[in-house]
């Protein structure tokens, strides 16, 4: 089986604009694939796109093998889970019902248990009992990604996870990535800083113009300083 999520000359619109022109992405299992650009290139549309959150798409857009195709929630049962920019947690729920409502999304399986979350972010342990919506922003966004694994997804896409975060949370949120690569979860960062999706990272694409111009993985990257330098100017 092809285990893969694939974009094959994908083109996404917000009503008469043209977002993503042709854009070519291949996300593996177990692996993270970074997209990297700058500001307004599409990004976060090419997420969008994948879960059925933009007007219109054309082109393939496949979920190992099959099309992924139809209402945002109908994607997130086949096994994909997006987490947004915006870092929404049901904020009059507990942490612990917000953790179970998450489980109940894909049905797809239950490996990644409320048990596996808290010892990932042991600060939401010692919050269990309290509503969603009184946690620091970044206790939200380990929710957030807490909710996301334990939906039991083939793939996650995160959205700049780490954006405005203090370092500990970020130390959190490189560890939940790499949880969630050990368990087979194919995962797409869109991420700003440089230094994380390096420390993560398998792949990289660079999105400019709605396009990926650049796709290397890590060795090259690693091997070869020029390609390092056209990762820095869009960072
Ligand atoms: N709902 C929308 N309707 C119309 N245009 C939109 C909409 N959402 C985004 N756009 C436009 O699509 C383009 C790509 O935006 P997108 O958010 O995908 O970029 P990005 O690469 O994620 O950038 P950023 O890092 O700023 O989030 C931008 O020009 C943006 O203004």
């Amino acid at each position: 089986m092809n285990n893969a999520l694939e974009l094959d000359n994908v083109s996404a619109f917000y009503g008469a604009s043209q977002i993503l022109q042709l854009l070519n992405l291949r996300v593996e299992q177990g692996k993270v694939t970074c997209l990297l650009g700058l500001n307004g290139m599409g990004k976060t549309t090419t997420l969008k796109a994948i879960m059925g959150l933009v007007d219109r798409v054309e082109g393939r857009i496949t979920l190992n093998g099959q099309p992924l195709v139809g209402r945002t929630h109908l994607r997130a049962r086949m096994g994909v889970t997006l987490v947004p920019e915006d870092r929404k947690v049901f904020a009059s729920l507990t942490v612990h019902e917000n953790m179970t409502v998450a489980q109940q999304l894909t049905g797809s399986g239950k490996d990644f248990l409320i048990e596996d979350a808290v010892r990932l972010f042991p600060r939401l342990q010692e919050r269990l009992e309290q509503k969603a919506g009184t946690l620091s922003g970044g206790e939200q966004q380990m929710l957030v990604v807490a909710r996301a694994l334990l939906a039991n997804p083939s793939y996650i896409l995160l959205d700049e996870p780490t954006e405005g975060l203090a370092p500990d949370y970020v130390d959190a949120i490189k560890e939940s990535i790499q949880a969630a690569r050990s368990r087979n979860i194919g995962i797409i960062l869109v991420e700003q800083s440089l230094p994380l999706a390096l420390a993560v990272g398998d792949d990289f694409y660079i999105i400019e113009n709605g396009q990926t111009i650049f796709n290397e993985p890590r060795d090259a990257v690693m091997a070869d300083p020029a390609i390092l330098e056209k990762m820095l100017a869009v960072e």
